[in-house]
């Protein structure tokens, strides 16, 4: 036994070795990044690997009922399945992947007969659709089979998905033990081992359900989530918040530019964004905004007005880019009701910048109701290259991890401020989704901002952090 895991060590070394193992930002045959690739399609020009594999295969074979033919599934697995059917002398049909348009159509080519035991052989699994394709065909013309020997299970629910169908897998390598020998071997490091694992478990698939994989953006960490992100400013975002550890937005609202440059020096080491509303400040000068992007690109956050466009497309081009505040040339998010429709983000739409939509708003009394909510999630899903994100008070978006959550009326004093605003803790937003936290009065109103910045920092990425444990 310890002799067949030390040939499926060498075995992953050698995948590894011969690039066959790739870490990076890959997308799967679901379209679905992920930050492992494997291509065993490679070991075809290995002639030595491929003996290995057969031989660990014929090791495996022993807890496996007997069969009377193989068939691999087409196309990388073709030559292992020979392989093996050379070494056993046990004859291989083989699947075609479209039937022919002449002669008599077979799906399946070889010699067999009603009734013959098969043994499926895989390279990769995943989701198991493509042995179960294979499945199909081979019981369509009577072959049975109900054991599948693969090399490699992703572990993302293939195994359940093929136990229904009434087929057994057996796997050489798992992505567990591929991390492990991996990581033994000093090829990847601690950090490569915690992010496939975390994708593993966050991205599982079930064909039952006739969904695609859950990808549940509460459990990913930010610096993941950076791949599905299409906004240039969601993925900005996502990098300071894993770069700064900050998951924190402070809102800004102060009337006097002496008192907004001094807060965002005092905050600016503890924040990812820095929320203003320009129009309230009683002494307006371009240069308040010029002072800001030099402290913003020091501390490294973004500059985010709070403008809440509503009107038609034309009106809102020209409020974003004309009148005494040019909001476009400075502010790098901008926030937008969306009851004006796809019309207006059309006509916001500028290279660079993102826009949060308003899903729902933190005040009681507010005549938003559930219809409104759903209709901007959907506006904001067909706009992934403008939207950086939803402002919302609940969990709206789970299974769109490019997305941010920005919540705003967070306080650890839960009292409202009598004119409806509604408050609730840090542990609690983070509960509820948010992936940017946005507290106004709870540290501008601190006698010192800065410790307030960085108490309500440190609260808001320990409950991320336990978020997603
Ligand atoms: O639903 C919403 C949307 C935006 N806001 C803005 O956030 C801050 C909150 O300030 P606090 O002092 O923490 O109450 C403020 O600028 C609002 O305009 C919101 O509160 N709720």
């Amino acid at each position: 036994m310890a002799q067949l895991e030390e040939k499926v060590r060498s075995f992953a070394e050698e995948l590894f070795k011969i690039g066959a193992i790739k870490i990076g930002e890959y997308v799967t045959k679901m379209n679905i990044p992920t930050p492992i690739y494997i291509d065993l399609r490679l070991i075809v020009s290995f002639p030595k690997l491929i003996e290995l594999v057969s031989d660990i295969m014929i090791e495996y074979l022993k807890q496996i009922p007997k069969f009377d033919i193989i068939c691999g599934v087409p196309y990388a697995a073709l030559p292992l399945a020979s392989a093996l059917s050379m070494k056993l002398n046990i004859p291989m049909v083989m699947r075609r992947k479209e039937s022919k348009s002449y002669g008599m159509r077979k799906m399946i080519e070889g010699v067999y007969k009603e009734g013959d035991r098969c043994l499926i052989i895989e390279d990769v699994v995943t989701s198991g659709s493509s042995i179960i394709e294979t499945l199909e065909d081979l019981n369509e013309v009577g072959i049975h089979c109900s054991h599948a020997l693969i090399l490699m299970d992703r572990q993302q629910g293939g195994t359940n998905n093929l136990i229904k169908e009434g087929v057994t897998m057996h796997s050489l390598l798992n992505m567990t033990h591929l991390l492990k020998y991996l990581r033994e071997a000093n090829y990847i490091d601690d950090s490569t081992v915690n992010k496939v694992t975390n994708y593993m478990l966050t991205t599982q698939v079930d064909l039952s359900s006739n969904s695609i994989p859950s990808l549940n953006r509460l459990k990913l960490p930010y610096e993941e989530r950076i791949a599905y992100a299409k906004n240039n400013r969601a993925q900005e975002l996502f990098k300071i918040m894993s770069e700064k550890r900050t998951n924190l937005c402070v809102a800004a609202d102060v009337t006097k530019s002496d008192e907004l440059i001094s807060l965002a020096n005092q905050t600016g080491p503890y924040i990812c964004l820095f929320k203003t509303h320009i129009d309230i400040l009683e002494d307006f000068n371009i240069d308040v905004v010029e002072a800001l992007k030099k402290i913003a690109e020091k501390h490294n956050f973004l500059l985010f007005e709070d403008r809440k466009f509503s009107d038609i497309g034309k009106t809102v081009q020209m409020q974003y880019s004309n009148g005494m505040y040019k909001i476009l040339s400075w502010a790098n998010v901008v926030t937008a009701h969306s009851l004006a429709g796809a019309g207006m983000l059309d006509a916001i739409k500028h290279g660079n910048n993102g826009v949060f939509l308003l899903a729902e708003i933190s005040t009681s009394g507010s005549i938003i109701d559930k219809n409104y909510t759903e209709k901007t999630v959907k506006l904001a899903l067909q706009y992934p290259d403008l939207v950086t994100g939803i402002v919302c008070q609940n969990p709206l978006f789970t299974s769109e991890p490019g997305f941010i959550q920005l919540t705003p009326g967070v306080q650890l004093d839960v009292e409202g401020d009598g004119l409806g605003q509604k408050y609730n803790t840090p542990d609690v937003v983070i509960g509820n989704g948010a992936d940017i936290a946005v507290v106004g009065r709870g540290i501008t109103k601190s006698s010192e901002p800065n410790v307030a910045a960085e108490k309500y920092r440190s609260l808001l990425w320990g409950a991320y952090l336990k978020r997603i444990e």
